[in-house]
């Protein structure tokens, strides 16, 4: 499964809870340096894969490669940030010492994950809110300290699952500078999202639907294809009439 200009294979994956088979033969690959969007309607599987390339939960069958090495894999996990949609954060703690707790996980030293974290607070407009414990945060300043927490060790991979929600506009405009950046410097991103102006930011998109991989290309072609302007467009198609359950 050696392949050297894709960061993330997915190949053939299949993914049951109990009975009910929720991934159904999953095959995508996401090229070093880009940032890919999956996308779909609520409940069609985008978490269920993103966990699987976070090696967070392993497929019932088929395979997962990141960096070349076969998921689940602990040796990855300095390479991957991963943003959860729910927040995992310790609400009694303040942002500096949640960012400290995973600093010291990813085994950053000190004067590097100082300077970083407030690179990071300072990036997410939250370097005044550093010391406050998370149980002030509002829930957007929750999302945006987990953005913070998965981009601090500078991961070579950046898998985020709806990571603009409650985010405003003008911020979520600065996030997305922040990705491309990192696209641009290497960095591989792998986006979850319902907000068709971010999926249309993609490099390359995925739309699932029931557990299903139905469409995959640029934002381009996926409207070229079916004669729409509009990624909504493109969406309401894949994911009706032609394709119903
Ligand atoms: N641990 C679990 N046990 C049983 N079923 C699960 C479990 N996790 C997810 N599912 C089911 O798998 C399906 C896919 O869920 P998943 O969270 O991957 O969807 P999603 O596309 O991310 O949805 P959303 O956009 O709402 O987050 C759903 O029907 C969900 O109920």
């Amino acid at each position: 499964m050696e392949n050297k200009s894709d960061c993330i294979i997915v190949n053939h994956v299949n993914k049951f809870f109990g009975e009910r088979q929720v991934l159904k033969d999953v095959t995508l690959q996401v090229p070093y340096g880009s940032i890919y969007g999956l996308l779909g309607p609520s409940g069609c599987g985008k978490t269920t894969t993103v966990k699987i390339m976070a090696g967070i939960s392993e497929s019932s069958s088929g395979e997962t490669f990141v960096l070349g090495r076969k998921m689940p894999q602990l040796s990855l996990m300095k390479e991957i940030g991963y943003m959860a949609q729910s927040d995992a954060l310790y609400t009694a703690l303040s942002a500096a010492e949640n960012l400290e707790f995973y600093a010291t996980i990813y085994g950053m030293k000190k004067e590097q994950y100082k300077k970083r974290m407030l690179e990071v607070m300072e990036l997410m407009n939250l370097s005044d809110d550093l010391y406050k414990p998370v149980a002030a945060y509002s829930g957007g300043m929750k999302r945006r300290l987990s953005l913070a927490m998965a981009m601090l060790q500078q991961p070579k991979v950046l898998i985020l699952d709806e990571p603009t929600v409650g985010i405003d506009p003008l911020l979520r405009k600065d996030i997305w500078r922040e990705l491309y950046k990192m696209s641009n410097n290497g960095v591989t991103i792998l986006v979850t999202t319902h907000v068709m102006d971010e999926a249309e930011k993609c490099h390359q998109l995925a739309m699932m639907r029931n557990g299903l991989l139905i469409a995959q290309g640029t934002p381009k072609e996926l409207q070229r294809e079916i004669g729409v302007n509009s990624i909504e467009e493109a969406f309401i198609y894949y994911g009706g009439g032609k394709y119903e359950d």
